[in-house]
């Protein structure tokens, strides 16, 4: 399993997991929470429609989260280990911690050739983990050409963050992705990044001290996470990402 991580994030920064022990229950209701919600009266979501970041629509979603939560755990302690250090390495910098739950609603397009469901952009984060609907739409690109990841009943996608490609001095690789659009649907997604806790903003981040040798020097200057996300907030998806101001 370690190595099936170590191969599958250092090559094509992304895996599926299935046997995650998550009841498919909690899956399902959760795709069906974000399908009712979105196809809801127009007047109703326009009242909880906003841009504020500071503003929050909630629903229930405490239990997702919490399976969220103790998978992200346990795929940090793999990742870990793939990177040679001790499994609970990548969880005492608090990795697993500030997770942000996102849904998208992607409704059928006519013209899918046209348009782009998300644009090509890597995550930001640490790692993401993401729930598909059964409608293909994701696509990873390696080695310059774009691969579809279909839907596995049951199954997460588990995205490499430019934040982890930082701290592992790029032994992982982000992985750049998009989603197309469809001619069927609605595509529902779920996306659950890992941030990193609020108290790493104002600490130096950069790669694990543990993996940087005369060998293989530091490939990233250390900086901030603050000023990573006025970057990235400032920025559009298809712009430089703002961990290449940091590169070495
Ligand atoms: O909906 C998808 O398949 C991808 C979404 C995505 O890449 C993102 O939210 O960062
Ligand atoms: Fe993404």
């Amino acid at each position: 399993m370690v190595n099936e991580v170590r191969v599958a994030s250092e090559e094509w920064g992304f895996f599926q997991v299935i046997n995650h022990g998550i009841p498919s229950s909690v899956l399902d209701e959760m795709i069906e929470g974000i399908h009712l919600f979105n196809e809801q009266d127009l007047e109703l979501k326009k009242e909880l429609y906003s841009r504020d970041r500071e503003k929050k629509v909630k629903r229930s979603t405490i239990e997702y989260i919490k399976h969220m939560k103790r998978l992200g755990e346990t795929l940090f302690e793999l990742l870990s280990e793939a990177l040679g250090l001790r499994p609970d390495h990548l969880g005492s910098i608090r990795c697993c911690k500030g997770s942000s739950l996102h849904s998208h609603y992607y409704p059928p397009c006519p013209q899918p050739e046209l348009t782009l469901g998300v644009r090509k952009h890597a995550d930001p984060g640490i790692l993401t983990l993401l729930l598909q609907n059964n409608i293909s739409g994701l696509q990873v690109l390696h080695n310059d050409q774009w691969f579809d990841v279909r839907p596995t009943r049951g199954g997460l996608v588990v995205n490499i963050g430019d934040l982890l490609q930082v701290l592992s001095n790029d032994k992982f690789k982000s992985v750049k992705h998009r989603a197309i659009a469809n001619h069927v649907g609605p595509r529902i997604t779920v996306p659950c990044f890992f941030l990193g806790h609020a108290s790493l903003l104002e600490k130096p981040f950069g790669p694990i001290k543990e993996l940087i040798s005369e060998a293989n020097p530091p490939r990233y200057n250390e900086f901030l996470l603050k000023d990573y996300v006025a970057k990235f907030l400032s920025s559009s998806l298809d712009k430089k990402p703002p961990i290449d101001y940091y590169k070495l």
